[in-house]
């Protein structure tokens, strides 16, 4: 459990707001969680309280063990934990290169990155700005692994891709999970590929989780996927 990303019954929010609550779940490396829910349901603020990003009024998040709650947002990455978040943090103006080495000038690990996503490595010289959507988004979590991470969570990156850029992005994903053991939160809009991709998933209701569970023990429920994420389990 040590080595573990957790939410232990965590409300969190923006100023006085609460945007979810009695939060607890714990993701272990290799491990992938999926988060479904309406939009504002709170999913996005969940990955925020993790990284420090949104405020945590009551609960603790854990990474490795350490109860990092109260430490400031850079030192979450520091431990390990990385975000790619909806808006795809590319810079315009820079070259894929750049956008790399400004992640972690670590050579190495800009070798890792063009593998994971070879065709990033045919781009290099590239401006962000000029890159494809699913580019970008490849950009965006290479930028993400460049820290090294052991837990990696992604908020809505399929988001506008073909479906075969976002398989692409998907078999990525699944690999650096399977070949290094890397533990990833997943928040999709793409509900079968939530319920294909990950071990458990987390359904969130109006800020509470509504379910946790295997994606089988899910659609098993039914009612939960049509009212909580608005579609019919079969
Ligand atoms: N920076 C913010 N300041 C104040 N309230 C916010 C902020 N960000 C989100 N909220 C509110 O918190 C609630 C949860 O938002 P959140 O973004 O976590 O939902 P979500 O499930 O990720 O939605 P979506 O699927 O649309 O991205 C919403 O009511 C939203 O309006």
């Amino acid at each position: 459990m040590t080595d573990n990303i957790a939410w232990n019954a965590v409300h969190a929010g923006y100023g006085r707001t609460v945007a979810v609550e009695d939060i607890s779940v714990s993701v272990a490396p290799g491990e992938k969680l999926g988060i479904l829910g309406r939009n504002g349901a709170g999913k996005t603020t969940i990955l925020r309280a993790m990284m420090g990003d949104a405020k945590v009024h009551r609960g603790t998040v854990q990474v490795g063990g350490a109860d990092v709650t109260q430490r400031p947002a850079f030192q979450r990455n520091k431990l390990g934990v990385a975000v790619v978040p909806q808006t795809r943090d590319v810079f315009r103006s820079l070259t894929v290169r750049e956008n790399l080495l400004s992640a972690s000038a670590d050579a190495g690990r800009l070798d890792h990155a063009v593998a994971v996503f070879p065709r990033l490595g045919e781009r290099m010289r590239n401006l962000g700005a000029d890159l494809s959507g699913g580019e970008q988004q490849m950009l965006s979590i290479a930028r993400a692994i460049m820290t090294a991470p052991r837990f990696l969570m992604l908020d809505e990156p399929l988001e506008g891709l073909s479906p075969t850029v976002a398989h692409a992005v998907m078999d990525a994903v699944r690999r650096m999970v399977t070949d290094e053991g890397l533990g990833c939160v997943l928040v999709e809009q793409h509900v079968r590929t939530v319920l294909e991709f990950c071990d458990r998933v987390m359904v969130i209701e109006r800020g509470r989780c509504a379910f946790l569970g295997t994606p089988d023990e899910l659609e098993a429920e039914g009612t939960i996927l049509s009212r909580a994420v608005g579609i019919a389990a079969h």
